[in-house]
């Protein structure tokens, strides 16, 4: 199976059958340590991760880690940045983690975590913005924040179709779009790089199931649809409209949507469509509304009560997972998952980078990757150590034994390092 690598000799694999997780009381899986501060992190999370499982499960399971190479520290073992391996681990294995990867700004390799995406094909990445009581926050209401952004993870501009300036592709996609596309009153000095935003109907349809999946088995209000399809309308705006086709048809007696809203109100007038929206959320229905990003970007620090679950694009969740993140605290307590909810693969990471000023320095907060984790023990169906992990969590802030980042912000905390952090959180079990 492997070309370098020597698979784990104890444990099993998690399968999938019929759409549903069959995971064994031991299951292998495989783990990206990352660059930057992802030693650390992972370091502390890793001893988390064991003792809830331990303190849950008293030796009836157990996780048999893997260590798959991908990086700086692949790259410096074996010569490549992603070796195959380290796919072929994430496929056989199903369900993985992993720290941050770096990605050099302007130049050199593109994205290994996007990479990691598409090769596996990930294409919903959930990230969950909650609060938690005491954490130092920028707005007045920070507990108005309980979103869950369902990022399309596998197209838009962030897929990485790029021409550089200069070369022979950009010099004959600038003639192609000018002669033959009509692009005739857009300037395109020959200085232009230029980046390609594919949108697709699959691409959208899927994401915003998968969205609306959660709604419904979590018992959510409403999924909103997060687009700038306005200006960008037949990719942006094309999703805008996929989305709504898709809630339509085939969640006709779970959902309302903002667009059959808006033909009840052209034909019966604002009362009769107001009336059909109390009664579908009277009731339970899911409304699927919208809103263009640029509005939802203020809205979400004005009116956040009014968002649930989010459905966008890819650079557009980029955008609102660190935006939303800083408003219940920052960086340092955002997880997060990439998930095939069709083949059942998914890898779980932070939202945040490797944070390179603070790498070896046991400083940062490695809350991240700790509720990631919570989310791989939710997504196996072992809650219990994911409950107890949660409630570790909460007691420490409560006793303000907190990492530089919400130190900085509280009064009367005491700081201690990524490590000690853990170490906490084991004691608080
Ligand atoms: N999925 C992934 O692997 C991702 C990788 N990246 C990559 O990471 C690299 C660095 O990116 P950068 O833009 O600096 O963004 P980062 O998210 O790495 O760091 C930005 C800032 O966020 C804060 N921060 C980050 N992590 C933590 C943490 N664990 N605890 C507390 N605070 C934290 C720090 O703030 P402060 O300075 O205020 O202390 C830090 O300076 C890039 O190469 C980028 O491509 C970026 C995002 C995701
Ligand atoms: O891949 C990277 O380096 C950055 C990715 C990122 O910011 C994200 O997925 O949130
Ligand atoms: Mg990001």
């Amino acid at each position: 199976m492997f070309e370098k690598y020597t698979a784990p000799t104890s444990g099993n694999k998690i399968t999938i059958e019929n759409g549903k997780l069959n995971v064994p009381n031991n299951p292998i899986i495989p783990f990206i340590e990352g660059d930057g501060t992802g030693p650390d992190i992972w370091n502390a999370s890793v001893r988390v991760f064991e003792a809830a499982v331990e303190k849950a499960y008293k030796g009836e399971k157990k996780i048999e880690w893997f260590e798959v190479l991908a990086g700086e520290k692949a790259y410096n073992q074996t010569g490549e940045w992603l070796p195959n391996d380290t796919l072929t681990a994430f496929r056989e294995y199903l369900v993985g983690i992993k720290g941050p990867l770096t990605t050099p700004v302007g130049g050199g390799i593109r994205s290994l975590n996007v990479a990691l995406r598409q090769e596996l094909d990930l294409f919903a990445c959930v990230r969950p913005v909650r609060y938690f009581n005491g954490v130092p926050s920028p707005v007045k209401h920070p507990e108005l924040v309980d979103m869950t952004i369902f990022r399309e993870n596998s197209e838009d501009i962030y897929a990485g179709i790029e021409y550089s300036e200069g070369t022979d592709e950009v010099k004959k996609l600038i003639s192609f779009l000018r002669e033959e596309m009509g692009a005739k009153k857009i300037r395109f000095p020959e200085t232009s790089g230029i980046g390609i935003k594919p949108v697709s109907k699959e691409g959208t349809e899927r994401l915003v199931r998968s969205a609306i999946d959660f709604a419904i088995a979590q018992k959510r209000k409403s999924v909103t649809l997060v687009h700038k399809g306005n200006i960008m309308k037949f990719t942006e705006g094309a999703f805008k409209n996929w989305g709504y086709e898709v809630a339509e048809r085939e969640y006709a007696d779970q959902v309302f949507t903002w667009a059959q809203y808006d033909r009840i109100k052209a034909e019966q007038g604002t009362d009769a469509a107001n009336k059909a929206q109390s009664d579908a959320e009277a009731a339970g229905k899911i409304i699927v509304k919208d809103v263009i990003a640029d509005a939802f970007l203020q809205q979400i620090l004005t009116r956040p009560a009014e968002y649930d679950v989010i459905a966008t694009l890819n650079l557009n969740g980029d955008y609102i997972s660190d935006a939303l993140a800083a408003q219940v605290g920052g960086i340092g307590i955002a997880p997060g998952a990439n998930i095939n909810y069709v083949t059942g693969h998914a890898v779980f990471e932070a939202t945040h980078g490797t944070a390179p000023k603070y790498a070896g320095l046991d400083k940062v907060n490695p809350g991240s990757v700790i509720l990631s984790g919570v989310m791989m023990f939710e997504f196996l169906g072992w809650q219990e150590a994911a409950d107890m992990i949660i409630k570790a969590l909460e007691k420490a802030i409560d006793q303000k034994t907190v990492t530089y980042d919400f130190a900085r912000l509280m009064e009367g905390a005491t700081e201690v390092k990524c490590s000690e952090f853990a170490d906490a959180l084991i004691k608080n079990l």
